[in-house]
């Protein structure tokens, strides 16, 4: 199956290690969010992938063939940092981009109405990009990455600025890509919609991958937590060696295990809770995105799937 590869792609700006060994892959229909701290590299990474940027070492390669200019031209990209021309308006600047990606007149005007229509913006058609909301802008900038039928997806940041309606078109978009086989890659800070939205996370951190994949697998990586409403955890949790308390309020405790073996330990916690009087409520506590990033980024552990990338 065709996939976007990124393996063991360095690279430094003068003293500053931008990108460290960084190895991720995005599957054919599968959508997959970018994670990490402003200057963790992100762009950086999608940058090169463009071929704007050049690595120091390490590859990209796309159906297990280095990147080159033909494959560049079936990418669609969202720079982070835009790059419309704000004089131009929306219509002729949406056939000027897909006219450069070899589409003929007639293709590339079809596929501005297309995608201005889906994007919700036919009605600016007509108006200077300089005179469009940032919202509006981003949508035209969309759909400048959508007008060719790019065979690979990759967006900087696609969803920053964008009210709610905007950001159910723009998911509904993605969705739809990676639905006819897209490989969907793109950056955000909003977790919330990543989780969401995305197959794989991958979570950056000064330049290395540091966690790759599902949310489920993610989760399984991090310890248990579970609530507890009934006796005071203080009163039984001792019965359970492996258990420590992690809060607790009135009757509600929250305990934790450390590590995700199949071990009965939920089984064991419930029959303590339970000899100590009764149990309202008994709840594995699943973190959040934002909850593993958040435990990703501020520890050193390497939380990661690094499965071997395919060739
Ligand atoms: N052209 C450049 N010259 C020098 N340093 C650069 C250049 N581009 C990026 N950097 C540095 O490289 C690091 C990675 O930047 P990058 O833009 O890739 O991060 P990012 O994860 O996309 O951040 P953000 O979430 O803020 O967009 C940062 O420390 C940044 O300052």
């Amino acid at each position: 199956m065709s996939a976007l590869v990124m393996e063991s792609l360095n690279k430094s700006y003068g003293d500053l290690r931008a990108l460290r060994d960084l190895s991720m892959e995005v599957r054919a229909g599968e959508i997959v969010g970018f994670v990490g701290s402003n200057g963790a590299g992100k762009s950086t990474a999608m940058r090169i992938v463009l071929g704007v940027l050049g690595a120091d070492s390490g590859e990209v390669r796309w159906d297990g063939k280095p990147v080159d200019l033909a494959v560049r031209r079936r990418i669609g990209y969202m720079p982070e940092e835009r790059g419309l021309y704000p004089r131009m308006k929306v219509s002729d600047q949406l056939v000027y981009l897909a006219r450069l990606h070899g589409l003929s007149t007639a293709s590339a005007k079809a596929a501005m109405e297309q995608w201005t229509e889906v994007l919700g913006i036919a009605e600016r058609r007509g108006d200077e990009i300089l005179k469009l909301s940032l919202g509006n802008q981003q949508r035209v900038q969309l759909a400048a990455a959508l007008v060719h039928s790019p065979d690979i997806l990759v967006l900087d940041e696609p969803f920053s600025g964008l009210d709610p309606v905007a950001v159910d078109v723009m998911s509904g978009v993605l969705r739809d890509q990676a639905a006819a086989g897209v490989p969907v890659l793109f950056s955000s800070h909003q977790l919330e919609l990543v989780e969401a939205l995305c197959d794989r996370v991958g979570i950056i951190k000064t330049g290395s991958l540091v966690a790759f994949g599902g949310i489920e697998e993610l989760r399984r990586t991090d310890d248990r937590r579970w609530l507890v409403d009934g006796p005071p955890a203080g009163s039984w949790l001792s019965a359970v060696p492996s258990a420590r308390l992690v809060s607790h309020e009135g009757s509600r405790s929250v305990v934790e295990v450390r590590g995700q073996a199949d071990d009965g330990v939920d089984q064991e916690l419930l029959r303590a809770a339970l000899a100590a009087g009764a149990v309202h409520e008994f709840s594995l506590l699943r973190p959040s995105l934002t909850e593993l990033y958040r435990h990703v980024v501020s520890t050193d552990s390497v939380v990661t799937e690094r499965e071997t990338v395919s060739a």
